[in-house]
């Protein structure tokens, strides 16, 4: 029978103790920042104790180990990834800004878990250059995780700056820092299935135009395989881009369709499902968390040196990129069908066309490259995603047999 830890937890295998009473004791609030104003929390860092925390969190305890950066930590992929890498000996030191974009207290429940481990998160932006720099001269990092990013492609016709702070600004500044640090880490980022567009062609396959992007999120992660790209040529740094497609799972972001759904069909509220063209049902490649840790963690193993010093490239240095899909679509209409299965509820289904905001009617990966150069095998279908999911979501916010459990805030 799995432990606790590995259902909340799933791509960890293996034991992690996790205080139960706490992480369980915690209400949700709101899906995401309500305004055009993402909060960013700054807060104070530096010190000999801090420098302290920094280096021991980047222990490495295994031989041809590394030490890895990872930005957004506190994120949905950031947390399982670091906690992946954490448990296999890796040093792992985690950054987070811990903006308000969803639910903040979500982002620090992830954070307990992954302090728990002995994994250190640095509260800072990455735009903030002399924080990394600080960084980087505690740590010679061997690797860098790019995790840190606005999300959600329908968000950014209401706050399209935060889309440039996050997934263009930072990026520069963040490979600015990498690019001057010696010796100079690899670099594995996260791109996104939505840079495909308006694209038609089936399946996906990195070698197609990626040049329509149907949204400014789209658009942000496209310039970043653009500037990535200038980082690798000009200066020498190893770079691995990963096209994710829908990711979803435990600990999930609760502004994304399967995570609302389910709080509201819990919650006996509408639920609104989108139709295309001809109503057409819309449908995605739902890659579940796990598949994705293990293409995440496969690139860092494969990135490859970077080749340059004092900020001069030395030789060529690899620069790919991946699509990490499921590579078997699944309809809207049935990711609710499957949710009420997994809840025993019935959903109240508003079927609604479209918005031209950004979406696109399809996805759906081509995953024959990450394959033979990653080993990346997806293995979890929908519905047992889901049903992990479902379970996890129950037990944190404490439903129990179909009542709401009244839980007291937990306060870190
Ligand atoms: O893979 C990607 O590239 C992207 O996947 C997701 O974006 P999306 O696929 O739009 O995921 P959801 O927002 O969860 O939407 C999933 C599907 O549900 C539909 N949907 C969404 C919300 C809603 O209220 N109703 C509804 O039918 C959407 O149109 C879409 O077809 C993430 O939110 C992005 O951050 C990520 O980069």
């Amino acid at each position: 029978m799995p432990s606790l830890e590995d259902e909340l937890f799933p791509s960890t295998p293996g034991k992690f103790k996790i205080d139960r009473a706490n992480t369980m004791n915690r209400q949700f609030h709101r899906c995401f920042a309500s305004t055009s104003t993402i909060r960013y929390f700054t807060a104070s860092w530096g010190g000999i104790q801090w420098e302290k925390q920094i280096r021991h969190s980047a222990q490495i305890h295994r031989s041809n180990g590394m030490s890895v950066l990872v930005t957004g930590a506190a994120g949905f992929v950031g947390s399982h990834v670091s906690l992946a890498l954490k448990k296999r000996g890796d040093g792992v030191v985690g950054i987070d800004n811990f903006n308000n974009y969803y639910d903040p207290s979500l982002k620090r429940a992830r954070k307990y878990l992954l302090n728990n481990q002995g994994i250190f998160i640095v509260e800072g932006d990455i735009n903030d250059a002399r924080l990394i720099a600080k960084l980087f001269d505690t740590v010679a990092f061997t690797h860098v995780m790019n995790l840190a990013a606005q999300a959600g492609v329908r968000y950014a016709m209401e706050n399209p700056h935060s889309y440039v702070h996050s997934n263009i600004a930072g990026l520069v500044t963040l490979l600015e820092a990498c690019k001057s640090a010696n010796p100079q880490p690899s670099v594995v980022w996260a791109s996104s299935s939505s840079v495909y567009g308006l694209n038609e062609k089936v399946p996906f396959s990195e070698t197609d135009r990626t040049d329509q992007p149907a949204s400014l999120y789209a658009a942000t992660k496209k310039a970043g395989e653009e500037i990535t790209h200038t980082y690798n040529h000009i200066y020498g740094l190893s770079i691995t881009g990963l096209r994710f497609f829908t990711v979803y799972g435990p600990w999930g972001r609760p502004d994304m369709a399967y995570f609302s759904f389910t709080r509201n069909i819990l919650q006996g509220k509408p639920i609104t499902v989108y139709r295309g063209k001809d109503r057409a049902d819309l449908a995605r490649d739902f890659t579940f968390i796990d598949d994705i840790v293990k293409g995440c963690v496969g690139s860092l193993d494969t990135s490859g040196k970077s080749t340059g010093s004092g900020g001069k490239k030395r030789g060529p240095a690899p620069y790919r990129i991946f699509n990490l899909g499921n590579t078997s679509p699944v309809t809207v209409p049935t990711l609710v069908s499957i949710l009420e299965r997994h809840l025993k509820v019935k959903a109240k289904r508003k079927f609604v066309d479209m918005p031209g905001n950004g979406d696109v009617p399809f996805t759906h990966a081509n995953i024959s490259l990450a394959q033979r150069e990653l080993g990346y095998k997806p293995t979890t279908d929908l519905a047992t995603g889901l049903k992990k999911f479902v379970k996890w979501y129950l037990s944190y916010y404490g439903y129990n047999h179909g009542k709401r459990c009244k839980l007291d805030l937990f306060i870190y």
